[in-house]
């Protein structure tokens, strides 16, 4: 795959705002996170729907013992129990891996400053890449991301795969220092800045609100403010957004993402990293598995889907809509999980 991009207005995932009235209905499931956004003709979403759909992405208690719980992990069966059956699957191919960090290698906390990786996942995912080449992919910019991770053998894919470079050694790249694979939104770099200046300035006086610089990608945290402020926080992200039409927005776990406004997510780093390890998209001789907790993961879980070239694994306690195979519930399970993996590889 080229690194190379070109701009597309409609995604699903994406929601431009400007305030305008929905032409259709909202569907806002109360435990699912693919949330159907209504838009007019323009493609437009209003600011509440958004706030809405955050809310209900959020939900705050688990129900594992409800019936909707026990359907939807008989569609999106553990990784854990599954696990022979992805081996038997992946059997005489070469398995990659795709790991996001928060909510996946990190436990979600209040301060995105603070989201530590465990030490024992860290050990987990070195091990791991011992033996399956592994990319950390995530909406954070590389430099973030390598501070809590801290592993050289690994690819980094950060601003949600707008920023992809190889590992510092190990597998492919014996270099000093990592090879630059991928910046498809370079030109953006100014225009992001300047947002970011408006948006800290703008949101600085509500309580809880923070604002990250996450290098190709700005993201507008929700987390800790006031429930009954989202509607004027986010407000606040529409009015200064209006002006940037190059930008579009995409809505993560209460946070707001901003980005440049081109098709290029993490499925398009899923794909540009196979390619770069020798797989295209016509190959049979991959198994690729990408975990992850989010909305931005599902463009992964997509293309893995679709392409026949490996499978998604949603880390999630609650029932969500996914195009993932399998299921995880939390960062303890993932890294069991990768445990298995290097106990399996080591057992052949
Ligand atoms: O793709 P990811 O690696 O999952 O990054 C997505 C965003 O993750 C972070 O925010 C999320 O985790 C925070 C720490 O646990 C939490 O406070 C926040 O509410 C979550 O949305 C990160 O801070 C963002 O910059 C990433 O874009």
């Amino acid at each position: 795959m080229v690194c190379d991009t070109k701009s597309s207005l409609s995604m699903a995932l994406t929601l431009p705002l400007n305030g305008s009235t929905p032409a259709m209905p909202k569907a806002v499931s109360s435990g699912g996170y693919i949330t159907v956004v209504p838009r007019n003709k323009l493609g437009v979403a209003k600011i509440n729907t958004v706030v809405d759909s955050m809310r209900a992405s959020s939900p705050t208690r688990k129900s594992h013992d409800s019936d909707d719980h026990k359907a939807w992990i008989l569609g999106h069966p553990s990784a854990l129990s599954m696990f022979k059956e992805i081996i038997h699957a992946s059997k005489g191919k070469q398995i990659v891996m795709f790991l996001d960090y928060d909510g996946t290698l990190s436990p979600i906390v209040e301060d995105p400053d603070r989201a530590f990786m465990a030490n024992e996942m860290r050990q987990a995912v070195r091990d791991v890449s011992k033996y399956f080449p592994t990319a950390i992919v995530s909406g954070r910019c590389i430099a973030k991301v390598f501070n809590f991770v801290r592993l050289e053998e690994v690819y980094y894919a950060g601003s949600h795969g707008m920023d992809i470079k190889g590992p510092r050694k190990g597998h492919l790249d014996k270099k000093e220092n990592q090879a630059l694979l991928c910046q498809p939104a370079r030109e953006s770099l100014p225009m992001i800045d300047e947002v970011y200046k408006k948006l800290v300035d703008k949101t600085t006086y509500i309580g809880g609100a923070k604002v990250e610089n996450n290098k190709f990608c700005l993201a507008v945290h929700f987390r800790c403010v006031d429930e009954k402020r989202w509607v004027e926080l986010a407000d606040h992200v529409r009015s200064i957004l209006k002006e940037y039409p190059k930008l579009r927005i995409s809505q993560g776990r209460k946070v707001l993402e901003i980005r440049p406004n081109i098709k290029w997510d993490k499925g398009n780093a899923v794909e540009f990293l196979l390619e770069s390890l020798g797989y295209d998209a016509n190959s049979n001789d991959v198994f690729a598995i990408f975990i992850g907790d989010d909305r931005t993961d599902e463009d992964a879980f997509k293309v893995l889907r679709n392409s026949r070239q490996g499978s998604g694994i949603l880390v999630s306690n609650f029932p969500k809509e996914t195009n993932a195979v399998y299921t995880l519930r939390e960062p303890y399970e993932v890294m069991n999980f990768l445990r298995r993996l290097v106990e399996f590889k080591e057992g052949c």
